[in-house]
């Protein structure tokens, strides 16, 4: 029966947290345990924020490890399954897990856009530009590497044509075909971002060799297409929808007598217990790649703590929400994937930020060699 714990309970229970989360509290455990999966919320919406800013800011996003955002992702879609099918968990939690989903895969367009798309189109504007060069060279006679080089306008004086009149037009651009030869993009894909990254960094080099070239590029740089409107109105209207949709859901469960909120246990979803279990297995092994990486580098440049800091907050509330709430053992057990989870999660974060003060603030021992080898000889 729909709010079936509410009509036991027969009190005045919050209205609005009943309207729009579908929970009763009724007393003050229920209350704490709300505002704790409240706070929980508001720390998952906020985590992901910080190493948005980093990637934003450096326009790289080598510190995170791709490999823990999927993983985050894949638990992430067991985990609201798992919330819609199993009635213990507590709407704040439902929630909680879509809020994540959404602003995890933020992060991870912002990291493909910036490892991958814009990677290649650098390269690509590149490979055009240094083949327009090539043709241009070959154009000019005599080539001549400076600023005054370039093909006339057909029928006029060298003296008569002011200087800004001479114009630069690749044969590409005389014949009006945009397309790379067969094979760039080949070239780029293969050899993945770290190798574009490479190619582009030794545009520098290039530079130097064509300097008049370089600074005057022959063809104008076509903007970074962005991606089309429509797709991002579907992604928002879709995220909107869910909700919606995942409380239709939710009501009609209710209503058929699934959740209880904690409080009856004769059906429990084993499907949804499953999905639970992976999650946490998912959840878990995702942050071995993280820690790897940072070991890897040696360094966590790159990788905001912040993530790992509201993560762990995120998770301890989390934990408390479902405790508060009920310390009997049905409840406590149909909630075992999601708290066990949070409390691995909790120490591998710890260890996370613990690594971050390691490689961020203690010094190396080849700098403390260097330190000491550098005291003993200015006292001696
Ligand atoms: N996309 C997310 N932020 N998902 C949240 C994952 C929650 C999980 N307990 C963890 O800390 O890994």
């Amino acid at each position: 029966m729909a709010g079936s714990y509410c009509v036991e309970e027969r009190k005045a229970c919050v209205r609005w947290v009943e309207k729009y989360f579908k929970d009763c509290l009724c007393n003050m455990k229920d209350e704490i345990s709300f505002s704790l999966g409240l706070i929980s919320l508001v720390f998952w919406g906020v985590a992901e924020i910080p190493q948005i800013i980093t990637i934003f800011r450096t326009k790289k996003s080598h510190g995170v490890s791709l490999l823990f955002l999927l993983t985050w992702v894949a638990g992430d879609i067991c985990n609201l399954t798992g919330c819609l099918l199993e009635p213990a968990t507590l709407p704040t939690q439902y929630y909680t897990a879509l809020l994540y989903t959404i602003t995890t895969i933020v992060l991870l367009l912002l990291i493909i856009y910036y490892d991958y798309i814009s990677n290649w189109y650098k390269l690509r504007q590149k490979v055009n530009h240094k083949r327009d060069e090539e043709e241009e060279r070959k154009q000019l006679k005599p080539p001549k590497p400076t600023y005054e080089s370039g093909i006339p306008i057909p029928n006029g004086t060298l003296k008569a044509v002011p200087r800004q009149e001479y114009f630069y037009m690749s044969a590409r651009s005389l014949a009006g075909s945009g397309t790379p030869p067969w094979g760039t993009y080949m070239r780029a894909a293969k050899s993945g971002p770290s190798a574009m990254e490479s190619i582009h960094d030794s545009s520098s080099e290039d530079d130097e060799t064509y300097p008049a070239f370089s600074k005057n590029p022959p063809t104008k740089a076509r903007p970074i297409p962005r991606p089309a409107v429509g797709s991002y109105g579907t992604f928002l209207a879709a995220a909107v929808n869910l909700p919606l949709k995942a409380n239709a859901l939710r009501e009609g469960y209710i209503r058929f007598g699934g959740r209880k909120l904690l409080q009856e246990y004769e059906t429990h979803s084993t499907f949804g217990q499953g999905l639970g279990w992976l999650m946490a297995a998912i959840y878990i092994s995702g942050r071995i790649p993280q820690i790897w990486l940072n070991i890897k580098r040696g360094s966590v440049e790159g990788l905001s703590p912040f993530m790992f800091i509201f993560a762990l907050v995120a998770n301890v509330t989390y934990v408390g929400s479902i405790l508060v709430r009920t310390t009997e053992f049905e409840s406590i057990k149909a909630n075992m994937p999601w708290l066990l989870d949070a409390v691995l999660c909790v120490a591998l974060d710890l260890f996370i930020i613990l690594q971050y003060i390691y490689y961020r603030y203690l010094p190396r021992r080849e700098e403390r060699g260097d330190y000491y080898e550098g005291e003993r000889a200015a006292s001696s």
